[in-house]
């Protein structure tokens, strides 16, 4: 077969050249990184074998070993898993899947510092290029289960790789480090000593469930055979050596384990390289017995909004992993927990669809669920920082279940926190809103937008502001909807700025009363004709009561659809019949006033028409949003504007 060569990917090659250029100062991880992809491959294997999908593969003595060369300095793992097919190689290993890899690039780019960097990888968990950290050429050879013939890769992590087919490989995966020179200055370890090779395995993969044996070539030893034939080198003086305790972490008590081992476990199945934020224990005893070991990650992934995204979560069924990605054993709302959860009494080969109807299963889902959102409570009481930087990474996630978990509404209110004009606008709680509220003031206020500066700047907060009274800021997608679906929170209704008419009670004063009375005397015909004169998409002008600064606004009925919610139904394909808006006008400003005089003065009002629809796009403006007829708004300003000189 001929030795073909192949370019890697753009975004692979800059990978690698962060590899071999390595910004990580902890090389060792290259090791975990190659068992924790063996052990993969194992797992994929026994679950086909479970579903009787590996016609043909060989299970009976499923492991991984490692094995060094000192003279040829050489370090392999090998495992006898799944392996890859032709094709496979080319796919997995030349390309990076990853779907953010653009946007990791980019952000890799703008990473100031080292320690910025390596945190960003960690992310994308750069798994098989990281040996191109200790080692200066690579070969993987693999043979897919089940079939006849494999694939040798050789790279040297440059700009190519080559691929040729072979016939007499073993079933499964080895992956070949050519090392580079031992370097203590660089953290470049001599990896072909035993020692270090244990000491590797046992702080970053002793909880890997298969064995990790330690193959040392005796001289007048035959090298074992991995896979096939391992079983009839019995009787050679050393036994490969096992490494790893295989300990299941989930099934041993809160003692017995420590936390970096259990953040192990956490990086191996979140393939993360950063400690997770959190890890929660759950053992349920009883009927239906069942262990979870649950970790909420420091970070939110790019993807956890985009359709598809993979969660993290794997079902073992006595010991034996028969899911990844275990979608059925929590809500979507929590999609980005990774972890563990082992069933007892589940039967070994159940599908997808009998999961998402199983009792127990939602049994397990709902318990979960309450034991996380109770771990994120105590984190807000006991560890205010960590839990900051929880609501930052997942709070827009974690605000969904806000609409679709109603049975867990008020622990997910309880923990949900927002930013606020209170204070110096760091986030608040519900609960913390309503203690600050004064005697008088009825609803809860806040104010959705898309940016925290566009918000703070309508013209819908200045009476607020003025006031002094808090507004929270939304600025989620999901806020628009959540607040909806929530309504009140302990009997305080929550109120949109924009939305229907604003009476601040009676911080306006006594006399307050009669002068708006006497206000909507003298603008009654103005604000009719207004109406008039405006299209379709505004059903009514009136004075405002939330205006100090600005000449005009535009709010919404108490129960329409805001735009940002109506764009939100029309990109999901929903008909929405356009809602019709109020424009409001601030009777005490002088444009206002001007408008009212011209309108009595004239008997032609064709220009105070032009006026009034330059007053509703300055307001369509101020909320972020755009004039329907740009043009003609311009062209009616500039008009207006050269008079004015
Ligand atoms: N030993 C192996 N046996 C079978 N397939 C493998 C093996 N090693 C790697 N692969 C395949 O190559 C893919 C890419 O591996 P790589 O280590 O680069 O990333 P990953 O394992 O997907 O992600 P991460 O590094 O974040 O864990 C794997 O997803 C797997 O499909």
């Amino acid at each position: 077969m001929p030795t073909e060569t192949f370019e890697f990917q753009v975004e692979a090659r800059q990978l690698l050249q962060l590899m071999i250029h390595s910004v990580y100062s902890n090389k060792d991880v290259f090791l975990r990184e190659l068992v924790s992809n063996a052990s993969d491959a194992l797992d994929k294997l026994r679950l086909a074998a479970l579903r009787d999908d590996a016609p043909g593969a060989d299970t009976s003595d499923l492991h991984i070993e490692i094995e060094p060369d000192g003279d040829a300095r050489t370090l392999t793992v090998r495992d006898n898993g799944i392996g890859m097919t032709h094709d496979e190689v080319g796919r997995l290993i030349g390309t990076i899947a990853h779907s953010g890899t653009a946007a990791f690039l980019e952000e890799l780019k703008e990473a100031k510092d080292a320690a910025g960097a390596e945190g960003l990888i960690g992310q994308f968990g750069v798994g098989f290029y990281s040996g191109f950290m200790v080692a200066d050429e690579m070969t993987l050879l693999t043979r897919r289960a089940g079939e006849a013939r494999g694939t040798r890769w050789t790279s040297r992590g440059e700009g190519t790789y080559t691929m040729e087919t072979v016939d007499d490989a073993p079933q499964g995966t080895s992956v070949t480090l050519h090392l580079k020179p031992a370097d203590s200055d660089d953290q470049l370890h001599d990896y072909t000593s035993a020692r270090k090779i244990k000491e590797i395995v046992k702080k970053y993969s002793d909880f890997i469930t298969w064995p990790i044996r330690l193959v040392t070539p005796a001289p007048a030893q035959e090298a074992p055979a991995g896979g096939d034939g391992a079983e009839a080198a019995g009787g050679g003086p050393a036994a490969p050596e096992t490494l790893n305790s295989m300990k299941a972490l989930w099934a041993r008590s809160r003692e017995e384990v420590s936390d970096d081992e259990y953040h192990e476990l956490y990086k191996h199945i979140g393939h993360d390289w950063r400690d997770p934020l959190e890890t929660v224990r759950l053992q349920a005893e009883g009927t239906f017995e069942y262990q979870a070991l649950l970790f909420v990650p420091a970070h939110a992934p790019h993807d956890l909004f985009t359709q598809g995204f993979r969660r993290g979560l794997q079902l073992y069924v006595k010991r034996v992993l028969i899911m990844d990605d275990c979608e059925a054993l929590l809500p979507s709302y929590l999609r980005f927990v990774k972890g563990v959860v082992d069933a007892q009494d589940l039967s070994l080969n159940v599908s997808r669809e009998i999961l998402q109807q199983d009792r127990h299963i939602r049994m397990m889902q709902r318990r979960l669920t309450k034991k996380l959102l109770s771990s994120v409570k105590d984190m807000m009481a006991r560890n205010p920082e960590r839990y900051t930087t929880f609501w930052r990474e997942f709070g827009a996630v974690l605000k969904e279940g806000l609409v679709t978990d109603a049975e867990n509404r008020d622990a997910l209110l309880a923990v949900s926190s927002f930013p606020t004009t209170y204070g110096d606008g760091g986030p608040t709680t519900l609960k913390g809103y309503l203690e600050r509220m004064e005697d008088g003031q009825e609803d809860i206020y806040y104010l959705t937008g898309e940016s925290r500066r566009s918000i703070e700047n309508s013209p819908h907060m200045e009476a607020f502001r003025d006031r002094g009274i808090e507004v929270l800021l939304l600025t989620d997608p999901v806020d628009e909807v959540w607040v909806d679906a929530v309504g009140e929170y302990e009997g305080k209704p929550m109120r949109s700025v924009a939305k229907g008419e604003i009476d601040l009670g009676g911080r306006t004063g006594d006399d307050a009363g009669t002068e708006r009375e006497q206000q909507a005397d003298a603008y009654a015909d103005l604000l009719g004709w207004m109406t008039e004169q405006l299209d379709e998409g505004i059903k009514e002008v009136r004075l405002s009561s939330r205006l100090t600064v600005s000449p005009a606004c535009i709010v919404s009925d108490a129960h329409e659809l805001t735009p940002a919610l109506e764009n939100m139904y029309r990109a999901m394909g929903q008909e929405v019949p356009p809602a019709r808006r109020i424009l409001e006008l601030n009777p005490d400003h002088q444009l206002v006033k001007g408008l009212n005089q011209a309108y009595r003065e004239n008997e032609d009002r064709t220009r105070l028409a032009g006026t009034v629809e330059v007053l509703h796009g300055l307001a369509v403006l101020a909320e972020g949003g755009r004039p329907k007829d740009p043009a003609r708004f311009v062209q009616l300003m500039s008009e207006r504007l050269e008079r004015a000189l």
